[in-house]
């Protein structure tokens, strides 16, 4: 696989990646509408023979601008580009954004990053698309601009199934604890990345040890709940034994126990009791919504429950082949 150069300067741009072709937008998530956006835009590379560019911005416009109605991000930071990487994109322009970026007007944005920057010939965008102070620009904008400055403009149509693929669907959907509609929306279960932590050290003793995801782990969390889904412990080789495995996960405050825990991601590693995390960077993937957390009466009840918990799960996930 080719490496893809990722650089935050349009005026630094490498030589390899201009004259290109570029895509625009915030990409959270890295959903299937977005992919529709990428794959186009790789195609538009492959027909003119030039590399394909996404630009996008980092922090969200939002959070910068109006964070009182800033989304909790699906894909925060690191996630998102590495989804973007794995698009078949050639370069990854990551802006940072600023309340004086966002002060640019359409025709300066386009000149300096587009033009001046890449070098673009082509800007593949989706037709809603927005762009530069109070988001006055669209895509007319950019056709306007391209017939003087010499790139074209595809412009694609919305996609979906049912319902168009958006960034908002798949929030509503993991706040409702409905992971199995954010992965169809996403082409993908959805993840969350982070470092594994020590927490009470009971679930060794109840049989079932899980690893506990750091509170600063990125990645929206779903609605408290068992789901079934995949833990892959990143510091090891794709390919590799032990890489990705079957879990039972556990999102709560544990309230059985009256500790009153902060909320938790915890995986359950499915038939394993030899493994060590702490301190690994793992991933944990959704997959499908088990059961709601509940307050159990006893410990033998929480074990009745985990026991048949764990036995949906392997149902769920022997289905599946992980990707
Ligand atoms: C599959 C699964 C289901 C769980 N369901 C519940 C639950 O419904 N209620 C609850 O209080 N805790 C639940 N837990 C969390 C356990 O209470 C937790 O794993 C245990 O207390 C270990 O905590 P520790 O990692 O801090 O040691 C569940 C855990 C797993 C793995
Ligand atoms: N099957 C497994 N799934 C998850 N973690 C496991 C598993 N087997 C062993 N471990 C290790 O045990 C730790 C969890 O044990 P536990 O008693 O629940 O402690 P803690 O409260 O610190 O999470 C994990 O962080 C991991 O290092």
């Amino acid at each position: 696989m080719s490496t893809v150069h990722r650089f935050t300067d349009p005026a630094s741009t490498p030589d390899e990646l201009r004259p290109c072709v570029v895509t625009l937008g915030n990409f959270d998530g890295v959903h299937r509408g977005h992919k529709a956006v990428l794959t186009q835009l790789v195609e538009t590379g492959h027909d003119l023979g030039l590399p394909a560019v996404a630009v996008t911005f980092d922090p969200h416009p939002l959070a910068v601008l109006h964070p009182e109605r800033a989304p909790q991000l699906i894909s925060p930071g690191s996630i998102r580009d590495d989804l973007l990487e794995t698009t078949g994109i050639d370069g990854l322009l990551v802006l940072p954004f600023t309340k004086e970026f966002a002060q640019q007007s359409p025709e300066e944005f386009v000149r300096t990053t587009f033009v001046e920057g890449l070098h673009a010939k082509a800007v593949v965008v989706g037709v809603d698309t927005k762009f530069g102070c109070r988001n006055s620009g669209d895509v007319d904008t950019l056709r306007e601009l391209g017939a003087t400055h010499g790139f074209e403009v595809v412009a694609i149509e919305d996609v979906g199934e049912g319902h168009r693929w958006s960034s908002t669907s798949v929030r509503q959907a993991l706040d409702a604890g409905d992971v199995a509609a954010a992965a169809r929306t996403l082409g993908r279960p959805h993840r969350v990345v982070g470092t594994v932590v020590h927490g009470h050290h009971r679930g060794r003793e109840l049989g079932y040890p899980t690893a506990n995801l750091s509170p600063d782990s990125l990645g929206l969390v779903p609605a408290e709940g068992v789901y079934a889904g995949w833990l892959t412990r990143l510091g090891i080789e794709a390919g590799e034994p032990d890489r990705t495995m079957p879990a039972a996960i556990s999102i709560g405050t544990n309230p059985t126990f009256d500790t009153e825990d902060r909320r938790t991601v915890e995986a359950y590693v499915l038939d394993r009791d030899d493994l060590d995390l702490y301190d690994e960077r793992v991933m944990v993937e959704f997959v499908e919504h088990i059961r709601p957390t509940l307050r159990f009466e006893s410990i033998d009840d929480l074990l009745v429950a985990m026991a048949k918990d764990v036995e949906q799960c392997r149902t769920v996930l022997t289905q599946i082949v992980h990707s």
